[in-house]
């Protein structure tokens, strides 16, 4: 009876309540071990179950009479401790082999766990060479060395750590959204549209035998997007407050460190918003509350980082997160920068963009934390930013979040609402005729509104210091690489 209970509870375990319930009773059973995540297990909550580990081998001692291995699942940084009698050595147990093993949890003697797994039986379930592998076991190999090996680098702790931090900030981006009102808009990546400026576009073109070479997407032009803004900007006149958090993508040929070919954005559509203040006051919430859940809900992966990969960062986030974000426009950045001793490369007369060298000694000046410049030249921002008539600059109402380390974070503006500026600026481009839906939405109960993107990349940059971009996203495609 007591198995069929185990049973019908396993089906139903969701609580841990009811896990514990269900281990105890297979304890009490001692016929089938529960199957643990190394997370649950090396947390000590289930001292005295039976259970059975599944993971890879991250380090082999034998000592005098003892085995004892440590296992990683990839649910947590840390790895569990398991100790057999060494009649269960195998040669074939090796560092990156997988293995099963099975036994009972009990109290670490050792300090430096709560829990060790006492083995009762070791199934290997695949060998790894170790001469092979390209990883040693104990050697912290750097993030040069690890971006050879893009099919296995998240069996490394470094890797394997920040894609745990990666999946954990875009659930507190999305919570953050969802806490204040925003609506998830699945924009698509197939669109017609270029949303003018924003960069390079990928075509998309057909292939196969019914196809000729060239051929537009079934003759009509498509592309992969480079921005969900205009699809939001239209859903945004529906619901308000939208948000979209997916892939993009730019044609840049660039080597850069901070650019890829496919990278994550999140991007928000804000109506009614009057000022960009309204907008800031998002992208500076996002950020913090993001940030401050992933130190929270991934201390150890984060550490990992700050204490070896990027020494000295964490005091860069805490000072990040202590003060708030200072506002300067662009003429004031103009007039920082050439008031600097600095040789810049690029120019810094009023009316040049801001260059990275540029936007690091901005956020260097303002004391090495996020900054927001606003009011760009009109000239340089792309036909949808709303003109700051009442400015004595030809300015538009857009905003950028600068970063340490990394520069541009986040772009936004307020949109051009009104009708007949709009409708002006588009026949000044010859757009008027791609663009006419999009003027219809200032036909049609138009309202003043604005929105941004943040790359989720160089998000992740920020936080932990990391100066590669291809070291923060599962599988790179950047120019000429698009390997796997
Ligand atoms: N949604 C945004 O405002 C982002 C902007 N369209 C960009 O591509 O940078």
């Amino acid at each position: 009876m007591l198995q069929a209970a185990a049973k019908t509870l396993s089906v139903a375990t969701t609580t841990s309540v009811s896990r514990r319930i269900l281990l105890s009773i297979r304890h009490y059973c001692k016929k089938t071990p529960a199957k643990l995540r190394v997370s649950e297990a090396v947390s000590g909550a289930e001292l005295g179950a039976n259970v059975k580990v599944q993971g890879w081998v991250r380090s082999v001692r034998a000592q005098k009479s003892h085995l004892f291995l440590h296992v990683n699942d990839g649910s947590s940084l840390q790895s569990l401790q398991v100790v057999a009698s060494s009649e269960l050595n195998d040669p074939l147990l090796t560092f990156g082999s997988a293995v099963e093993v099975t036994g009972t949890l009990k109290k670490s003697p050792n300090q430096k766990q709560l829990v060790e797994l006492e083995a009762e039986q070791i199934h290997i379930v695949g060998k790894c060479n170790p001469l092979e592998f390209p990883f040693k076991i104990k050697e912290r190999h750097s993030l040069e060395y690890i971006r050879q090996f893009p099919h296995l680098r998240c069996r490394t702790n470094a890797i394997s750590s920040l894609l745990r931090i990666r999946s954990e900030a875009t659930t507190a981006v999305h919570s953050y959204f969802k806490e204040n009102g925003f609506l998830q808009i699945h924009t698509p990546v197939i669109t017609s549209n270029d949303c003018e400026g924003a960069g390079e576009l990928f075509k998309i073109v057909p292939s196969g035998p019914d196809y000729e070479e060239e051929e537009h997407f079934f003759s009509v032009p498509a592309f992969l997007t480079v921005s969900g803004q205009l699809h939001l900007e239209l859903m945004s006149g529906a619901f308000s407050k939208v948000y979209t958090f997916g892939p993009t993508f730019r044609a840049e040929n660039s080597q850069s460190r901070r650019h890829l070919a496919e990278f994550y954005m999140v991007e928000a559509e804000v109506s009614f918003a009057q000022s960009l203040e309204d907008l800031t006051k998002v992208m500076e919430g996002m950020f913090r509350s993001a940030t401050e859940h992933v130190l929270a809900h991934c201390a150890e992966d984060v550490d990992l980082f700050h204490k070896h990969v990027t020494p000295g960062h964490r005091e860069i986030v805490e000072a990040m997160l202590k003060n708030g974000f200072p506002t300067i426009t662009y003429s004031e950045a103009i007039n920082i920068l050439n008031r600097s001793s600095e040789n810049f490369a690029f120019p810094t007369d009023w009316g040049c963009d801001l260059q990275t060298e540029h936007e690091k000694y901005l956020v260097k000046h303002c004391g090495n934390i996020p900054v927001f410049v606003t009011d760009y030249p009109y000239d340089l921002k792309p036909f949808y930013a709303r003109d700051n008539q009442d400015h004595p600059e030809h300015t538009a109402a857009a905003v950028d979040l600068l970063v340490p380390g990394v520069g541009e974070l986040c772009g936004g503006s307020l949109r051009e609402e009104r009708l007949d500026l709009l409708r002006a600026r588009l026949q000044q481009a010859g757009l008027e005729d791609t663009y006419s839906w999009y003027l219809d939405l200032r036909r049609f109960g138009s309202v003043p509104h604005g929105g941004f993107g943040m790359g989720f990349e160089r998000y992740l940059l920020c936080i932990l210091g990391v100066d590669n971009i291809k070291d923060v996203i599962p599988f790179p495609r950047f120019s000429h690489s698009c390997v796997l």
